[in-house]
């Protein structure tokens, strides 16, 4: 499903103050992109983020899903389509501790209309032998690679992450990144990601450079790079 903006601006009020995050963002992110959003602290890659994905709305512009202006449903239309269309990875794992990894991602495929297996896909994030522990028994990256594969289990046709390797070292970082690509390219999941690390970049198919509210610039890579080939830093 393609994603069109127009003019998509974003003003926060608090009190006196007007913040404008996003201002004036048009943007088309084709089916089964893998799209890199980057930008310095406070130059609105969150709010990009979450105004794409229905999180929160924008304060004037246009967004269309395919057939869909997202910008006119209801809310709780935006949230059935966000159930049925979307799929949202964070920094924060936020796995639920009482269950175990296998019963996690079950929560996500239940959700779904055209769901994974929930086995299947915790092997494809490399966890076959590791579903049975509990969020505790395991590492930052195995327990973000279970988030990954809770929120693809349903199988979105988008999947968004908001700085998903952000509390993650080099290595386990590119074993999450690893998995989104391997996901990218074998399910074709459209990709969204926020990142401040320039290296991940690489990995995309374009990287969106945000700076003060705006687009700076779109790098279209023609040789994109696998995780593993990440200049980190
Ligand atoms: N709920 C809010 N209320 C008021 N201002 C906000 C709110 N959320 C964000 N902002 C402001 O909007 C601007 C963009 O913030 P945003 O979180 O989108 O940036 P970012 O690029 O994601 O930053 P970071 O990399 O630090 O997460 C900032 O100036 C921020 O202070």
């Amino acid at each position: 499903m393609s994603i069109i903006l127009k003019n998509v601006m974003k003003t926060y009020k608090s009190g006196e103050v007007e913040t404008h995050a996003l201002k004036g963002v048009s943007l088309e992110i084709k089916e089964g992109e893998f799209i890199v959003i980057l930008g310095p602290s406070g130059s609105g890659k969150s709010t990009l983020l979450n105004v794409i994905s229905g999180l929160d709305t924008p304060t004037s512009g246009v967004i269309m899903y395919k057939d869909t202006e997202l910008t006119k449903l209801s809310e709780d239309k935006l949230t059935e389509f966000r159930r049925n269309h979307l799929g949202f990875v964070f920094q924060q794992y936020n796995l639920l501790q009482n269950l175990t990894a296998l019963e996690n991602v079950q929560m996500g495929s239940d959700i779904g209309k055209a769901p994974l297996d929930p086995e299947d896909i915790l092997a494809k994030v490399g966890l076959k032998d590791q579903m049975h522990k509990y969020p505790y028994q395991l590492s930052g990256g195995e327990q973000q690679r279970v988030s990954v594969a809770r929120s693809v289990a349903k199988n979105p046709e988008i999947l968004f992450c908001d700085e998903p390797t952000g509390s993650l070292d080099e290595e386990t970082s590119k074993q999450v990144l690893r998995v989104i690509e391997d996901l990218n390219r074998d399910l074709k999941t459209t990709m969204v990601v926020i990142t401040h690390n320039p290296g991940i970049g690489a990995m995309a198919d374009r990287v969106i450079k945000m700076n003060s509210g705006k687009i700076e610039e779109i790098i279209e890579n023609k040789d994109k790079i696998s995780a593993g080939q990440i200049q980190w830093g």
